[in-house]
């Protein structure tokens, strides 16, 4: 038969060009799928589709495999000429793509069939095109085969083409009905106000409807997906919340690109914009790892020159002295001793910048976030979400210094075995690096698991130390020692059991990867050996493949390292990305200016507020506090009255109304100079286990020794103080716990006479205090509260008498206003509250009596009689 010109040399194109575009159509378009989230459809689970295009794709595997043993007899038969070295790369190729294709089918049980359909129609364009221009030279027994080889594959691949694109049609009808049969149902369930934003706040887990529960398909292997939360029954609630979470970031990501772009928050983190030491440092590691890769072929090669030397003049006497000198040479550059000490030192400062840089910045932003943020975390968890998230103080190190050149050496060590040997060996390493890296990725999917498992584990020994740790009064309290030990073990043995597990299946996947590095290693010191043997390779060819190849299992075994390292890096960080994504609700406002106090007077303009929408906590709350005029807050516990101090402090904002400082909206100022005009002294108050003076100055940094003896003298704690064994340098314990309730508030107090504040907020200031000492606290209070607007929230009553008003709140209202005597005369809550907490409170019964005799009578109160005397007069 006559052959068009050029039909031999497109023939030969296409034996390499065919199944390279298969393998490359088939990695891109599942790559874009995984990063696009595109999900295969419930109907492309159908078994029996899957089937039929499993058996088909066997068959058209064994018709590769037929090649190659037709090719092999031809090889070695005498009788014909041994195949053209692109038709057998060609059956190798093959094999190797429709195989790939075949695992793809096997793993995954629901389709994207687009991905398949598409690689099976590049496979029949190059398949008909390849038996068109075989049957052109159909001579021998053996090209007739190979025709008819290619013709089946054809027929088979039209046959998958058509089986894929009917399942395609089918799920579009499908779907196409599903819209009309449904309508969506969108839940949005948008809770809380003025609380601190998480990434994940607006979750609608556990959600039936197809719009909100749809997961998230990462890869096309649901099975493995490492945010499918259902599948993991056994994990913690905590990594499945994360998970939840994660999955919850992705979806509104819409894709895996924007869902990592969320990392660039650790972006100004990681790159040392402002540090030219830093960057210097970074200059230098670059430039080792660029000589790096030229000394990584440089060594072998000088190797193997010598060894083509030696052998030609072995037995001669003459010493190859040269080319032992370079070799030696390059050796050294090229060892731990050499360059890469250079890079080992240029990096330390790299990585401590980083280190440095993430835990600054994320106790920063923890330190930022506002207070519903704070009331709800669990320290623990916190600083290990910290201390898991400084893995990625690697990142750039790891994304730059060793994927980068990693990538860069595998390209040099295909070329570099090519130029060596032939293109057999370069498909020998693209073999074990592509098993590699399979064996890698699936042992690491399920090695993460144990990882994520291990962490909690981990998590949850040090939680419950903790918690058993910091609360070992109560533990003492109710003899629960050994309670907490049993379950601190118990924590231990998850622990242990987790650990096992991890390693189990970290040191499995090692070494099945090491197992086929090993096979590869042989298989192509093998052919090596062949093509020596053969001549067709000197001697020095082998050495050199000998000692570059420990250059060409490191990048390999680092790929799949890589992908490892990555993946645990992610999710270590996941947790402080959760957080550094947790927005605080309580900002500046993009015009934030200065609060400026001139008078100090405070009004509170029909306030509402909740912590939870479903349960309002103020409602309709009005007042005003004059400058320099001192407001009681009374009434029931649970009424509101810390709630109103909160809000004026702007640890949440109000859900309506207004609360404004001589006329400007405390929400209008930065919160810096809100916070800094107040002086607090809490319910609760509570010190750093460091000296008293120390805690004291704490208040207002710059203060001398003498100014805060002051203040303690004006709380009534100096003397005390005095008494103590190391007076003012006495460590207080872990919040304060060496002292007692009424010292603690003493010192408070002492704070927060020293902070000389604009405005006094007083949260029960003295509710441990005796009566002796209140009556001096009481006399430092009014010393504090002259001249400032001040807010006394207190259950004591006789502690406000003397307030210029007082208002009662009652369930989020203030329900009466007024002077100690004008609310006297209401004879409303108030003197309900006096009632009740004089037959309560013994102490106070001497004061009421006083009050009593002074007004005659203190239960036969005349609301209408304005003899009450002023607590001032
Ligand atoms: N962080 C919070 N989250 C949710 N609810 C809260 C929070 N803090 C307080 N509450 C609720 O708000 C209401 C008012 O609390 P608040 O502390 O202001 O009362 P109070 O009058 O100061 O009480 P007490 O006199 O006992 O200190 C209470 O029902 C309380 O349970």
């Amino acid at each position: 038969m006559l052959k068009p010109q050029g039909a031999d040399r497109t023939l030969q194109v296409l034996h390499y060009v065919a199944p390279l575009a298969v393998i490359a159509y088939f990695t891109v378009a599942k790559t874009a799928a995984a990063c696009l989230l595109q999900r295969p459809s419930k109907r492309s689970g159908s078994p029996h589709k899957r089937h039929v295009a499993v058996s088909v794709l066997l068959l058209l595997i064994a018709t590769c495999v037929a090649q190659g043993i037709i090719y092999i007899r031809q090889a070695v038969s005498a009788f014909v000429p041994p195949p053209s070295e692109d038709r057998c790369i060609y059956a190798l190729l093959a094999t190797f793509t429709y195989g790939s294709l075949l695992l793809g089918l096997l793993e995954n049980k629901k389709l994207l069939w687009h991905v398949y359909v598409g690689s099976w129609l590049i496979g029949l364009t190059g398949e008909v095109a390849c038996t068109a221009l075989q049957a052109l030279e159909i001579e021998t027994t053996y090209s007739s085969l190979q025709t008819a080889l290619h013709a089946t594959r054809c027929l088979l691949l039209l046959i998958l083409t058509l089986t894929g694109a009917i399942s395609i049609l089918a799920d579009r009808q499908a779907s196409v009905k599903k819209q009309d049969d449904y309508e969506p149902l969108l839940i949005n369930a948008n809770h809380g106000n003025g609380h601190a934003v998480s990434p994940s706040a607006n979750a609608d887990y556990g959600a039936t409807n197809g719009t909100t529960s749809a997961k998230v398909a990462v890869d096309d292997d649901n099975s493995d997906d490492d945010f499918d939360v259902d599948s993991d029954s056994e994990e913690p609630a905590q990594d499945k919340e994360l998970k939840k979470q994660q999955r919850k970031r992705l979806e509104d990501s819409g894709n895996w690109l924007n869902y990592l772009l969320d990392f660039k928050v650790f972006i100004p983190m990681l790159w040392p914009s402002r540090d030219r030491f830093v960057q210097a440092c970074l200059a230098v590691v670059i430039l080792v790892l660029v000589a790096g890769r030229f000394l990584n072929v440089l060594v072998p090669s000088a190797l193997g020159k010598l060894t083509n030397q030696l052998a030609e003049s072995a037995g001669g006497g003459a010493v190859p002295w040269h080319q032992l000198g370079v070799w030696m040479l390059l050796s050294w550059l090229n060892s731990s001793a050499g360059i890469y000490l250079v890079k080992s030192l240029a990096e330390l400062p790299v990585q401590q910048f980083a280190f440095k840089s993430i835990g600054s910045t994320a106790f920063r932003h923890i330190m930022g976030l506002s207070m519903d943020f704070h009331n709800e975390k669990n320290s623990g968890e916190l600083i290990r979400a910290v201390d898991q998230g400084q893995n990625l103080q690697g990142l750039l190190e790891f994304m730059a210094f060793q994927v980068g050149p990693m990538f860069l050496d595998l390209i040099i060590a295909f070329v570099y075995v090519y130029t060596l040997f032939d293109i057999y060996m370069t498909l020998i390493l693209l073999a074990i690096g592509l098993s590699y890296v399979y064996i890698g990725a699936k042992t690491t999917s399920w090695s993460i698991k144990q990882r994520r498992r291990f962490n909690t584990a981990l998590r949850n020994e040090s939680k419950v130390q903790n918690e058993a740790i910091n609360n070992w009064q109560t533990v003492s309290h109710f003899n629960r020692s050994a309670y907490e030990v049993d379950r601190y073990r118990t924590t231990l043995d998850e622990f242990n059991s987790a650990e096992w597990r991890y390693y189990v299946a970290y040191y499995m996947g090692s070494s099945a990867q090491s197992f086929v590095m090993l096979v590869g290693r042989l298989a192509a010191h093998a052919l090596a050996v062949y093509r020596v043997s053969q001549g067709r390779a000197p001697l020095g060819h082998f050495v050199t493949l000998t000692a570059y190849w420990r250059s060409v299992e490191g990048p390999l075994a680092q790929v799949s390292w890589s992908i490892r390292r990555v993946s645990q890096m992610l999710t270590d960080s996941e947790r402080l990305l959760q957080l550094m994504l947790t927005q605080s609700s309580i900002t500046d406002a993009p015009n934030a200016t200065e609060l400026v106090i001139k008078a100090g007077e405070v009004s509170f303009n029909h306030v509402e507020f909740s912590y939870d929408p479903r349960k309002p906590t103020l409602k309709d709350v009005s007042f005003t506090a004059k400058s320099g005029q001192t407001v009681a807050l009374v009434g029931e516990t649970g009424g509101g009255k810390s709630t109103i101090l909160k809000l004026l402090y702007r640890y949440y904002d109000v859900n309506g109304g207004s609360i404004c400082i001589d006329g400007q909206d405390i929400r209008h100022v930065t919160l810096d100079s809100l916070r800094e005009s107040f002086g607090m002294v809490p319910q609760d108050p509570s010190l750093f286990n460091v000296s008293l003076m120390d805690n004291i100055k704490y208040a207002r940094l710059d203060a001398t020794d003498e100014e805060v003896k002051e203040a303690c003298r004006a709380a009534a704690i100096h003397d005390k103080i005095e008494t103590f064994p190391d007076s003012y340098a006495s460590k207080v314990g872990e919040r304060g716990v060496k002292l007692s309730g009424g010292e603690l508030q003493r010192v408070a107090i002492a704070r927060a006479i020293l902070r000389q504040p604009q405005i006094v907020l007083l949260d029960e200031a003295t509710s441990m205090i005796d009566a002796e000492t209140e009556a001096l606290i009481q006399k430092a209070f009014r010393r504090l509260s002259a001249d400032r607007t001040t807010f006394v929230v207190a259950h004591r009553l006789s502690t406000i008498q003397h307030a210029d008003l007082i208002l009662v709140v009652s369930d989020g209202k203030i329900v009466e206003r007024g002077t100690h005597e004008e609310l006297f005369r209401q004879g409303g809550k108030y003197v309900a509250l006096w009632s009740k907490q004089l037959s309560k409170d013994v102490k106070d019964v001497g004061q009421a009596l006083q009050v009593a005799r002074e007004d005659e009578t203190l239960v036969e109160i005349d609301t209408e009689d304005p003899g009450l005397p002023h607590p001032r007069d």
